[in-house]
């Protein structure tokens, strides 16, 4: 037994160097080079993987620790180093309501008083922490966190933050603390132009601000527009304040840019709401957040409750799931799609990413590949923020062992093995086999997938059964499976009841609307919304094939592009025996009367590009986007040239500031927009 135990000591301490080792690198990365070599959840879960193991043998706690200090300490010389007055500490974390409701209840055991607390729930900004001291009213140095006691004097580069208060309206000393962020939009812009530049992208704003404010240029940092927002003052109860809340509303009369969000709350439950709330609201602000911050708002009462040697035990931070992870790229695999473009799709060791399991992420082209240096082996950031598909962010080099692989582009297609093209000027690698069994496959789930012919029982299993088997080799095949009904009953005993379904579905599409049909046949650029716009301006398909580009052009709702897709498409022979087939089986190629009108298509939104940004008071997101799509409309997810539309809600922020350039975007008010809408219905 004693020996079992003594085992199981030597490989915990074992286990307690090699993560001080580990985070020690990471913070080292993190800190001074403002480069993550692993997600912000993966560092606070090795953290607190390393602070049991400290609790369980408190004899091997050392004070150098990560668990017991904050940041890491200064490598460099570029900014003169100085002492913290008052030592700025970091923030206990929780990943879950449960963590919250514990610190509440330490607290209140903690203190001797009875009476009921307040919370003051703050976003927590993601940048880095900056101290500001100002003497008779004039802001004299700014002192990075460092590692807590000691800091850089980064005071010349603070000077070129535009919000930053350089001379306060009253003659008063104050020190005060917030934090330094690259708003989301100059994040944007700054990571596309060193993508042109081909310099290394930054993972997130939290590295590029870092970077940006603990370099020697100044300029530089005008240049990015930085911002910052402050969120505490030192020693308020010195000014005769008595709550977080109020000197927070302090700082707002000295003109202290804060974020506006500071809501008081008095128990778990409304804590709970509000976090609920937050993790969804905050894709609509301007900067990014990794959580909430909660504080106790009594300042006579944060000596009672205590501090460790890191962190304050009256306030805490509520981290919200990750949007990006660490992974390590095991191989590519080349899917070809219904068009023959081969998209790379990323095979990934699994991990968890905002909640789900991933291990395949999508890389988009090659020449994204080559641009962020992606390689077989790389440990690479996976993010999934709006879209559903995980993306490859960037692949951290700093990691490398020298074993990894370049991708190659590949030369023929993995399907069918016909030679791959790739058209001048274009990213796009392509199968030009007209017969190759992925593009067929693809071809033929489009064809009955939910929004065009909507038949039941032919997932992609049996598509590509049928295919291989030859019941199918177009489209046209799948109205003539009712000639094959017994041996198709056969296959993997798929049995009667199933070919009966699936044969009756078949039977049944037929009666599809004209819309559903144009949509179906796969033409390039035409969705849901112009399949039936098409129809509309159409009536029916002869018509639309023999149609010209002015024509088509004068289509409201119908571009350039999307003319020339269907001219191209209806030349093709192929494409002229399908329908023509198609028509045999008794497909409708033709508008009924009573669809003339096609309903729901409001002439305001047909077509048009939305986009809303802030908080909406009568719609949520969903119901918003929602609305848009049945009226025909189309929701973007950030502003562009395209944009039609921006509906802005309260606290708008970066999107309103970024359509207001560019003079063909209409900006309406959610009432605006209601109207609008009214209009038609
Ligand atoms: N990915 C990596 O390799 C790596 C390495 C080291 C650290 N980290 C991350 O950094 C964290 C540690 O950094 P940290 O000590 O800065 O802790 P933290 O970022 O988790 O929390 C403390 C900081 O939050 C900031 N903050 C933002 N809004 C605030 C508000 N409203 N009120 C108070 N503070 C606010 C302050 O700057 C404060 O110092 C780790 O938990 C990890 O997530 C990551
Ligand atoms: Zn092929």
């Amino acid at each position: 037994m004693e020996i079992k135990k003594r085992i199981e000591e030597l490989n915990d301490l074992e286990k307690i160097v090699k993560l001080r080792e580990d985070l020690d690198k990471y913070r080292n990365s993190y800190y001074n080079d403002n480069i993550s070599l692993i997600s912000d959840y993966e560092f606070d879960m090795l953290l607190k993987e390393l602070e049991g193991l400290e609790e369980k043998y408190p004899q091997y706690k050392e004070i150098s620790s990560p668990t017991t200090s904050v940041g890491a300490s200064l490598k460099e010389n570029k900014f003169k180093k100085v002492e913290h007055i008052h030592p700025m500490l970091s923030l206990a974390n929780s990943y879950n309501i449960g963590e919250i409701v514990d610190f509440i209840e330490r607290i209140k055991k903690k203190i001797s008083k009875e009476q009921e607390l307040k919370y003051c729930l703050e976003v927590k900004l993601d940048g880095l922490s900056i101290s500001l001291t100002y003497r008779q009213g004039k802001l004299v140095r700014a002192v990075t966190r460092g590692d807590g006691l000691i800091g850089e004097d980064v005071t010349e580069n603070i000077l070129e933050i535009a919000s930053i208060v350089k001379t306060l309206p009253q003659a008063i000393d104050m020190e005060i603390r917030g934090e330094v962020v690259l708003p989301l939009a100059s994040f944007e812009k700054l990571n596309n132009e060193r993508l042109e530049k081909e310099e290394e992208l930054f993972a997130n704003p939290r590295n590029a601000a870092s970077g940006t404010l603990r370099q020697l240029d100044s300029k530089i940092v005008k240049d990015r527009c930085l911002d910052a927002y402050f969120y505490f003052l030192v020693e308020a109860d010195k000014l005769g304040l008595k709550s977080h809340s109020e000197s927070i509303k302090f700082l707002e009369s000295m003109g202290i840019k804060t974020t506006g969000i500071f809501e008081l709350l008095e128990t778990s439950k409304d804590i709970e709401k509000r976090i609920n709330y937050w993790e969804k609201e905050r894709e609509n602000l301007p900067y990014e957040t990794d959580g909430l911050v909660i504080k106790v708002d009594e300042i006579n009462l944060w000596d009672e409750i205590g501090y460790t040697s890191k962190t304050p035990r009256w306030a805490i931070a509520y981290k919200f799931p990750a949007h990006q992870v660490s992974t390590i790229l095991n191989s590519i695999t080349w899917q070809v799609g219904r068009t023959g473009k081969l998209t790379p799709v990323a095979e990934l060791q699994e991990v968890e990413l905002s909640g789900s399991k991933v291990k395949r992420a999508s890389l988009h082209n090659i020449s994204e590949i080559q641009r962020k240096d992606i390689r077989i082996g790389d440990r690479v950031f996976i993010e999934k923020a709006a879209e559903i598909i995980p993306q490859v962010v960037k692949s951290i080099k700093e990691d490398r062992t020298g074993n990894e692989k370049i991708i190659e582009e590949p030369i023929n297609c993995p399907v069918c093995n016909h030679k791959l093209e790739r058209e001048e000027g274009l990213v796009d690698i392509k199968c030009v086999n007209e017969e190759c069994p992925a593009k067929v496959q693809g071809e033929i789930e489009y064809f009955v997938s939910r929004d065009a012919l909507n038949i039941m029982g032919l997932g992609s299993k049996i598509v590509e059964k049928f295919i291989d088997l030859g019941y199918i080799k177009t489209v046209v095949d799948i109205f003539d499976l009712k000639n094959h009904r017994e041996a198709l009953e056969n296959i993997d005993k798929m049995g009667k009841k199933s070919i009966e379904n699936l044969l009756n579905s078949i039977e049944e599409s037929k009666n599809r609307d004209y819309d559903k049909v144009i949509y179906a046949l796969g033409i390039a650029e035409i969705g849901k919304v112009t399949s039936k716009i098409l129809a509309k301006a159409s009536k029916n398909i002869d018509k639309l094939m023999t149609m010209t580009f002015e024509e088509l052009t004068s289509i409201d709702g119908i571009g350039e592009i999307a003319a020339n897709e269907i001219i191209t498409f209806f030349k093709k022979e192929k494409n002229q025996k399908i329908i023509e087939s198609l028509k045999e089986k008794g497909l409708k190629f033709e508008i009924k009367e009573s669809e003339t009108n096609v309903q729901n298509i409001n002439p305001n939104f047909a077509g048009k590009n939305f986009l809303f940004t802030g908080t909406l008071k009568h719609f949520t997101r969903e119901q918003i986007k929602e609305e848009i799509e049945k009226l025909g409309g189309k929701n973007l997810s950030s502003v562009s040239k395209n944009l039609d539309y921006l509906i802005v809600g309260e606290k708008a922020g970066s999107k309103l500031k970024k359509a207001q350039e560019i003079p063909t975007i209409k900006i309406l008010t959610e009432e605006e927009f209601i109207e609008l809408k009214d209009k038609f219905d």
